[in-house]
């Protein structure tokens, strides 16, 4: 069989294999952090388990260096409404690498950025064949410096997934100063002593640090019932009406109060012009309610496919991939807001498009990957 066993000690020999739950909030640097380590010799053996929302997710798409044995739960998030489908992939995991199909020492589970850590844990103690064969070694929280002080003060998820975490990893420093980033790390501090605290810049971290070596003291013990006492601060919503085929709405959403989360597909590719200067707009008129915006566009002009990411009122600089990741080319991006929906996106959008377009989809300024 071709599942590796961790000897714990001389009399306990541990087949269960080892879990890191890699998570923080939208936009952290959590899949920046499992590009650069999947790369790494160390990884051989590491299979991934990506959440995302929806059927229209693209973060599985994001993830370039993502080995074979990934597996993408992408119908809800594995906190709430999709956590019968998490033990249905690890398990699926579990038995290919027992039918000897590939080698397993330890998996990542890349969380949606609004999971909450405890539900998760949950699991790999209440589930019968989980606790069997799985067990929690480490939660690394991922932390991003340039929006945390604003996220962390209306997000009560984000808090949860600082307090929930062994290994805080404070990424995008280089987007803030330095008395911001002591500020933040004082704070970080104070809210999950216990933790250790690092700065990871662009995803660039040892593998190793994702896995501690030894079972997670609160996955047996009774610190997850302090964890579990936070449970009932999510709460769920059906998703707003959606206003026809250009946005497609999701079976199931989550909601953080009054968070959001939609899709939106376009078929035809759009003028970078008129693309970018949305974005703007979209920026300038809902600053950090704009929690998420990301996934892959059609640029007229342009035959690979730009990644985008928005977070908050942060527009990182886009990308682009060496290839479309499917025949699937249109336009895909994934919406996750706060207090506004589809409409305002809908409504926007439709403006632009229907004004004249101010510069030609050739003109190198327009079509220049920003
Ligand atoms: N400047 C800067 N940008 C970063 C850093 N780490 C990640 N990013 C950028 O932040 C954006 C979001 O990063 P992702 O890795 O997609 O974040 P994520 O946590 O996986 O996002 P979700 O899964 O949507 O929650 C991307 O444009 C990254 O290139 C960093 O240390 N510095």
């Amino acid at each position: 069989m071709a599942l590796e066993i961790r000897q714990l000690g001389p009399e306990s020999p541990d087949h269960r294999l080892p879990v890191c739950l890699l998570t923080g909030f939208l936009g952290a640097g959590k899949s920046s952090l499992l590009n650069f380590v999947l790369r790494h010799p160390w990884m051989e053996g590491t299979a991934v388990v990506i959440n995302e929302y929806g059927a229209v997710g693209v973060d599985h798409h994001l993830v370039e260096s993502a080995p074979e044995d990934t597996a993408l739960v992408a119908d809800g998030c594995i906190c709430c409404t999709a956590s019968g489908q998490l033990a249905d992939a690890l398990m699926s995991l579990f038995l290919r690498a027992q039918r000897r199909q590939f080698t397993l020492r330890r998996v990542i589970l890349e969380t949606t950025g609004l999971a909450e850590p405890a539900p998760i844990l949950r699991q790999f103690v209440s589930h019968h064949q989980l606790k069997e064969r799985f067990v929690i070694d480490s939660v690394v929280t991922l932390v991003d410096a340039a929006n945390a002080a604003s996220t962390l003060d209306a997000s009560d998820i984000a808090v949860l997934q600082v307090t929930g975490a062994d290994r805080l990893m404070v990424t995008k420093i280089d987007l803030v100063n330095e008395a911001d980033a002591c500020r933040l790390e004082r704070r970080l501090a104070e809210m999950n002593p216990d933790a250790v605290i690092e700065r990871v810049l662009q995803g660039v971290a040892p593998p190793q640090a994702l896995f501690s070596g030894v079972h997670r003291r609160a996955a047996s013990g009774a610190d997850l019932g302090v964890m579990f006492g936070n449970v009932d601060l999510l709460r769920f919503t059906p998703d707003v009406a959606s206003r026809g085929p250009l946005l497609a709405p999701r079976d199931r959403t989550p909601a953080d109060h009054a968070i959001q989360t939609f899709s939106l597909i376009l078929d035809e590719p759009i003028a970078p012009s008129t693309f970018f200067g949305w974005t703007d707009f979209l920026r300038s008129l809902c600053g950090p309610t704009l929690l998420r915006m990301k996934g892959l566009v059609n640029l007229k002009g342009q035959t690979l496919p730009t990644v985008v990411h928005g977070v908050q009122n942060v527009f990182h600089p886009t990308r682009q991939l060496p290839a479309w990741p499917s025949e699937d080319q249109r336009t895909r991006l994934v919406f996750i807001t706060r207090g506004w929906g589809q409409d305002v996106v809908g409504s926007t959008l439709d403006w632009l498009q229907a004004r004249p377009v101010l510069a030609s989809a050739g003109d190198p300024e327009c079509t220049a990957p920003r």
